[in-house]
């Protein structure tokens, strides 16, 4: 439990339907380091958002235990576990859009106003922006943007406060190669400045330069 980003141990986590429970995350053990490039691909249904939810502390555990920097999540206080969502990991869930009465460029600087509303804010945004080739669009809505587009901005968002981890729960799913090679060269980037990884795919043409391939199958992690 020591020098990891994020552990697991025995990480399970039940739902119930049509009155019956099932198990969608089956005692997962896994650990993630400083720098680290991990994918985990696994058919629909598998339990993928269902394990970055309970990383993310959006989800609690049936049974098991997430532990960040050593300390189990369940024993965070609210200051704490909202500090660890705002600056410790960035998430970029699979379907969970941007503020629609926000332009591209606020969207961006949210998690950093959350803390304070300093104008070196804009310079980061903007620079993230312009690096995911999207500067040009700072000043729109979201709702005049393309799939690509929003993705970007959110990706933009997740990295915004350096996190320690990003977490991306289909970065690229429905987008074309191009806009995919550019979103996979960002993530490159950001992975090469020291920020772990961990991605969810269905798209193997994506799954190079990783040091580590899990496939999630009917809630158990196999690497
Ligand atoms: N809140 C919930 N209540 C009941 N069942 C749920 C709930 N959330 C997810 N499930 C079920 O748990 C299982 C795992 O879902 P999950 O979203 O984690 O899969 P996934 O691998 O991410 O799938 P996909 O690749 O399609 O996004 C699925 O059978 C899903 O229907």
């Amino acid at each position: 439990m020591g020098g990891h980003i994020i552990e697991t141990q025995k990480l399970s986590k039940d739902f119930v339907r049509g009155g019956r429970s099932f198990r969608a995350v089956n005692e997962i053990d896994f650990a993630i380091d400083e720098g680290e490039f991990v994918y985990i691909t696994g058919r629909s249904g598998s339990g993928k958002t269902t394990f970055l939810n309970l990383l993310a502390g959006l989800l609690e555990p049936s049974s098991g235990s997430v532990y960040i920097g050593g300390k189990d999540l369940k024993e965070f206080d609210d200051k704490q576990k909202s500090n660890y969502r705002n600056s410790y990991i960035g998430y970029v869930p699979q379907s969970l859009g941007t503020m629609p009465n926000l332009t591209v460029l606020e969207n961006v600087m949210l998690p950093m106003s959350l803390y304070n509303n300093s104008k070196e804010g804009v310079g980061r945004a903007s620079a993230l922006l312009d690096k995911m080739g999207i500067l040009n669009l700072k000043d729109e809505f979201p709702k005049s943007l393309s799939g690509g587009e929003l993705k970007r901005v959110l990706l933009a968002r997740a990295i915004m406060n350096s996190p320690k981890i990003l977490i991306a729960d289909e970065p690229t799913s429905d987008l074309d190669k191009t806009t995919t090679d550019g979103i996979m060269s960002v993530l490159k980037d950001i992975n090469s400045s020291g920020t772990a990884l961990l991605i969810v795919t269905h798209e193997n043409d994506i799954l190079v330069h990783s040091d580590c391939i899990y496939n999630m199958d009917d809630g158990r992690l196999v690497k």
